[in-house]
């Protein structure tokens, strides 16, 4: 069994098949989108690649599935070492997972699952470590999310059916069915999904993983577009991206006042017709 370590020198065998699911790119995060515009497929993969990264970083963990149909999402999560599924239940999320524990357990049997979702950006290996070597104590045992309502993370034990029933208010649902709900206090990154602009503030706040931080760091750019007629226009990022915005007042060298959610600093070297972008600062959450 593969040795890692899970964070502050400690070593521990690998014991979890973790099973991830995602929905296609184009449709994901929904949530998000008036806040992020056409920011939203990237940053649901930025997500989900700072999830699966931070999974496989973890002592507890011997490997990821992604079940996914998105080509994309499967190529990247993939070339990050995750095992990708294609959904073919494509009977949406709860079926999506049993699907994935089957797989794996077909492999392997006996294998301990954990469903987990594929929005913890600010994922950290030792937190899930935690989490998951005190779900070994229970043959099913589950995270509530940060608001307390929904689950970021539901394990079973070796031969015990996942029986999955994340959406909405899956925290009663959950502990209902007999899991037995995590009480640790000190994990939560493993808490924060980010459905909403407010999960993003929160999880930005906490420190993402490497690629929703550089996702959010692209957003500074030197070009943009504005018609004063529609009050709309579009930054151009730094590798020709548009990305659109709308503005109810405009300012050169000011804060444009936009969508809930959504700002943009333009700075200029100086005043008058004459005025030279000096940087387009677009903060869309
Ligand atoms: N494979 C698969 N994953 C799904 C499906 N529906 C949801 N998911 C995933 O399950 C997790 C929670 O899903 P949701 O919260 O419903 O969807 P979301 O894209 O995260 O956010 P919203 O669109 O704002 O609801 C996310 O990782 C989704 O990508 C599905 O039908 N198939
Ligand atoms: C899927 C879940 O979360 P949400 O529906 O809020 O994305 C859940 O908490 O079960």
């Amino acid at each position: 069994m593969r040795e890692r370590t899970g964070g502050k020198g400690s070593v521990t065998n690998a014991v979890w098949s973790l099973v991830v699911p995602l929905k296609p790119l184009a449709l994901a995060k929904s949530r998000l989108a008036a806040a992020v515009g056409a920011s939203r497929p990237g940053l649901a993969l930025a997500f989900a690649q700072d999830t699966v990264a931070g999974a496989l970083a973890c002592a507890s963990v011997a490997d990821v599935v992604v079940v996914t149909d998105d080509v994309l999402a499967g190529a990247e999560l993939a070339r990050l070492g995750a095992r990708i599924l294609p959904d073919s239940p494509g009977a949406g999320l709860n079926a999506a997972l049993d699907h994935g524990a089957r797989a794996v357990r077909a492999g392997r049997p006996g294998t301990a699952v954990a469903a987990i979702n594929a929005d913890l950006p600010a994922l950290r290996p030792p937190e899930l470590l935690r989490v998951l070597d005190t779900a070994t104590a229970f043959p099913r045992a589950f995270l509530a999310d940060a608001a307390g309502i929904g689950t970021t993370l539901l394990c079973a034990g070796p031969d015990v059916e996942l029986a999955p029933s994340f959406g909405g208010p899956s925290r009663a649902r959950h502990s209902a069915s007999g899991a037995v709900e995590i009480a640790l206090t000190d994990v939560e990154s493993v808490r924060r999904d980010v459905d909403t602009p407010a999960d993003l503030r929160t999880a930005l706040a906490l420190g993402v993983g490497r690629h929703t931080a550089r996702y959010s760091a692209r957003m500074q750019a030197t070009a943009y577009t504005y018609d004063s007629r529609t009050h709309s226009g579009s930054v151009l990022l730094d590798d020709g991206t548009p990305v659109p915005f709308e503005a109810a007042a405009f300012e050169a060298g000011g804060l444009l006042l936009l969508r809930p959610g959504q700002r943009v600093r333009i700075e200029t070297d100086g005043e008058g017709p004459a005025l030279r972008i000096t940087l387009v600062t677009l903060q869309t959450f």
